[in-house]
């Protein structure tokens, strides 16, 4: 998993590597490097102007102007205040040009935001808000140094208007921002630069799972036994059963559900208790199309009562709502949306990340909270970010889906954090290849290359 880190880990990071003798300079230095043959990359000999801000951010920007003027590209630099750290003292000492009050700055082709990065605390003055935004509106290329300013490092709200970049670069390692909305659709482009500082991050981004192809010893039941409780929407069910097939379970059963479901799915009525407690089922997925009437609630003790890794989405997590929440025996994953996450858990402060967490501890279950920043996070501590997912997966059933493609994780006997990772990551290519014009439906033709990347 690629690290997430959060701006105290990144200081602790950075702290740690002088320590061990390499200077700030050194590592600003890097930084400027980076940002300069990104920009070169980008926007070739395109005329630049750098905004620089008090910090090392600013710093940053002092050494990536010095560095594109070496290679022939016109540059300005407007800065919102004098450098106040002694490495960005040290930068603007070396950059031989002139340097403009922001205020006054005319435009350029290519804007490149070092205001602030990781030291960001408070919202910009609307002043220095404004000028950004006057400035990266009448650019044709924008990128941000680290972060775009104005954004919460660990958290991603915005604290103030913030424009949209084309490209940032990472210095070190992705921060929460770079991945949690919605300062993460105003990021562009994210790529990290190396700048030789290890980060350790209690966070990750999801990452590619290894899920090799069965072999000869293989056979349907050991490649992994899917129920999938099927209720009022018989439509969702089947959704989710075909995403389990398709996701490599070797037998995935219906459990109640209507008709038009592929010829491969077994067909169980949806009271069967003895086919549920069958020792070769090896998770039950939950959720998706049981309504909430009595009988739904029924099914969901039944299903809860056989002790077999679940996999609780939608109604499921509706009907466990407003009550004490079960204990659960063996691994359990929950796939809520904010609605549902809202309903089950009540109001919790804090990033994104830092909810899900809460909530997986108080549930003693992995939860995945849903949307266009997935999050998944488990009892344990381990929590990632998926990677980011085409908006076009914001369309009904899709969530189904992503609960069938776990049900199989799930089965193959993945753990359900590892469960719920792999999903999300087949989740998101299969609907990278299917298109801007998915349907749910989809999704399932477009899981065979995603796991065959897998192999
Ligand atoms: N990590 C690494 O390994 C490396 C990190 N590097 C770089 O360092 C960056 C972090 O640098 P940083 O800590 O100096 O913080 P930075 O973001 O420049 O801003 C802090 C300054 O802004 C001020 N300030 C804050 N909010 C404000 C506001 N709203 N309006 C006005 N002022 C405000 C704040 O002062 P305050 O008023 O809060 O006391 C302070 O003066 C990081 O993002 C990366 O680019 C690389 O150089 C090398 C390796
Ligand atoms: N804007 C978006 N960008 C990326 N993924 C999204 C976006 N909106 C929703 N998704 C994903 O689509 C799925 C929707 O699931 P859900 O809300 O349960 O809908 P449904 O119940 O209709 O299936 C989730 O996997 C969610 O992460
Ligand atoms: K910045």
């Amino acid at each position: 998993m690629k690290p997430i880190v959060t701006a105290a880990e990144m200081r602790a990071a950075e702290a740690a590597v002088i320590g061990g003798g390499t200077s700030v300079e050194t590592l600003m230095e890097r930084a400027g490097e980076a940002i300069a043959e990104a920009a070169w990359r980008y926007a070739g000999t395109a005329p630049a102007l750098i905004l620089c801000g008090p910090g090392n951010n600013g710093g940053d920007g002092y050494v990536a102007g010095r560095l594109l003027r070496e290679r022939g590209v016109p540059v300005r630099i407007a800065a919102s205040a004098e450098p106040r750290t002694d490495a960005a003292r040290a930068a603007r000492v070396a950059w031989d040009g002139p340097v403009e009050p922001l205020a006054d700055a005319r435009p350029a082709p290519l804007l490149i935001d070092a205001l602030f990065g990781t030291g960001l605390t408070r919202p910009l003055d609307p002043s220095l808000g404004d000028a950004l935004d006057r400035l990266a509106g009448a650019a044709r290329y924008r990128i941000a140094v680290d972060l775009p300013s104005g954004v919460g490092t660990d958290d991603g709200i915005l604290l103030g208007p913030v424009p949209r970049f084309d490209l940032t670069i990472a210095l070190g390692a992705l921060k929460p921002a770079h991945r949690l909305q919605p300062s993460a659709a105003l990021c562009g482009r994210v790529a990290v630069a190396d700048i030789g500082v290890p980060v350790t991050a209690r966070l990750g981004e999801v990452a590619r799972p290894r899920l090799p192809p069965p072999g000869p010893a293989d056979n349907k039941y050991s490649r992994g036994m899917v129920a999938v409780i099927g209720g009022e929407m018989p439509g969702a069910a089947i959704l989710a059963a075909t995403a389990a097939q398709r996701a490599g379970a070797g037998y995935v059963a219906l459990f109640g559900g209507g008709p038009g479901a592929p010829a491969a799915l077994v067909r169980k009525d949806i009271g069967d208790q003895a086919a549920l407690s069958d020792p070769r089922l090896c998770a039950i997925v939950i959720g998706p199309g049981l309504g909430r009437t009595e009988e739904a609630r029924a099914a969901l003790d039944r299903a809860l009562g056989t002790g077999k890794p679940l996999l609780l989405d939608a109604d499921a997590l509706s009907l466990l709502a407003g009550r004490p929440l079960p204990r659960f025996v063996a691994p359990t994953l929950m796939t809520p949306h904010e609605g549902e996450f809202l309903r089950l858990f009540g109001r919790i402060e804090g990033s994104k990340v830092e909810r899900a967490r809460l909530a997986a501890a108080r549930a003693g279950a992995v939860v995945l909270l849903k949307g266009a920043d997935s999050v998944i996070a488990a009892p344990d501590g381990r929590a990632a970010i998926a990677p980011p997912a085409p908006s076009w997966l914001a369309s009904a059933g899709t969530g189904d889906v992503l609960a069938g493609i776990a049900g199989a994780m799930l089965a193959r006997g993945l753990d359900a954090f590892d469960a719920g990772c792999a999903a999300l990551w087949l989740h998101g290519r299969a609907a990278e290849m299917a298109g801007p014009a998915l349907i749910a439906d989809d999704l399932a033709q477009h899981l065979a290359p995603a796991l065959a990347a897998c192999g």
